[in-house]
């Protein structure tokens, strides 16, 4: 083989390996990789297995990346369509979808052997019904058919806390529910803030996502409710219904006040693409910064810290 023809296979090489990467979607999974270790964090009150914690954000991104690619195989057709999606790699001709379909399989297998072995069956079970809940109610069923559709999806996404759980405890609680219900809530200020900025994309490709059917003012309103849900949903997670503390609870109390400032100010200006990318943007840190303040408040020495302040205090 000549220097050249060396050159050009390597680089044929990184473009493939580049491609079935970007099937995966992979700018979503942290933050479905923050929730998981956030709720493992709580399972563990603030002592998580480093191992175990490796393995189930191992297994977490090799389920989330199987359902992304998943329906990336099943919404080709729209994704060619639209403006946002058209360079994924299966419209642009990058990667079969036969070819896709095995690999979403080989990510599926492997998610499933490495919870299954060195986590638990549950954990395991969970993380498939992630991909298929993904998979046939949201893509199949609910994406193109009703403007419901990312309310009821949105289940999907709220499962990574519940897998989470499952590893460290082998069961289920109250708490992991609520870690559920609080990105279950979350998703749609998320999803529809994005959708108001995209709407002609959807528009064109008939997918009837809530502006696009039933306009911006409503979209707003929607997101107002949701909003005015998810902030106390995610107090519930202090004590006595929950085990997390006033730390957590300033934190989740001040980005829940910005969060419904975000929302509020969208309700005002229905069609201001500033107001939505602001309310998208801060959809994404505001979760991540959650979690954060879930992990903070469970860790020994936030504990030791408390107990100097409030015996120094008394
Ligand atoms: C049914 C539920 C959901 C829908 C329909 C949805 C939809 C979307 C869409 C369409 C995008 C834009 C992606 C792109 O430009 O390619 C996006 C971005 C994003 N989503 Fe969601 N999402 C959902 C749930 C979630 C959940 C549960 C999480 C994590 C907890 C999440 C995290 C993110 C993040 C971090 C981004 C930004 C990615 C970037 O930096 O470009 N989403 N979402
Ligand atoms: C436990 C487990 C495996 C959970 C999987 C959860 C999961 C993959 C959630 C992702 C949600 C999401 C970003 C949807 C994108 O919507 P879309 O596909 O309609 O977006 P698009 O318009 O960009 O294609």
């Amino acid at each position: 083989m000549t220097g050249t023809s060396l050159a050009r296979s390597n680089q044929n090489f990184s473009e493939v390996i580049k491609s079935y990467y970007q099937l995966t979607k992979p700018r979503i999974i942290p933050l479905l990789l923050i929730t998981t270790a956030a709720s493992m964090w709580i399972a563990s009150d603030g002592r998580v297995s480093p191992f175990l914690l490796l393995i189930t954000l191992v297994g977490g991104t090799l389920a989330a990346a199987s359902a992304q690619v998943l329906n990336c195989i099943y919404d080709r057709d729209i994704d060619y369509t639209m403006t946002r999606t058209r360079k994924r790699p299966i419209p642009s001709g990058k990667v079969q979808p036969r070819h896709a379909l095995i690999f979403a399989a080989v990510l599926g297998i492997l998610s499933f052997s490495l919870l299954t072995i060195f986590a638990n069956l549950l954990a395991a079970l969970l993380a498939m019904s992630g991909i298929i809940f993904y998979m046939l109610i949201y893509t199949h069923w609910l994406k193109r058919h009703t403007t419901q559709n990312i309310v009821i999806g949105g289940a999907a996404g709220s499962i990574p806390p519940l897998v989470g759980w499952a590893a460290v405890t082998g069961d289920l609680s109250i708490i992991p529910w609520l870690l559920f219900a609080v990105i279950f809530l979350w998703t749609p200020p998320h999803f529809w803030a994005l959708a108001l900025m995209i709407k002609e994309d959807y528009a064109e490709v008939g997918v009837p996502m809530l502006p696009v059917v039933e306009g911006e003012e409503a979209t707003v309103k929607q997101i107002w409710i949701y909003s005015l849900l998810v902030v106390p949903c995610s107090l519930l997670l202090m004590y006595p219904i929950g085990n997390l503390t006033i730390i957590y609870g300033a934190i989740a109390t001040y980005l829940g006040a910005k969060f419904l400032y975000k929302a509020w100010e969208l309700k005002k200006d229905p069609t201001s693409n500033q107001l939505a990318r602001g309310m998208f943007k801060y959809s994404i840190f505001y979760m991540m910064l959650l979690c954060v303040a879930m992990i903070v408040d469970t860790l020994p020495i936030t504990h030791s810290l408390m107990g100097i302040i409030f015996t120094c205090g008394g």
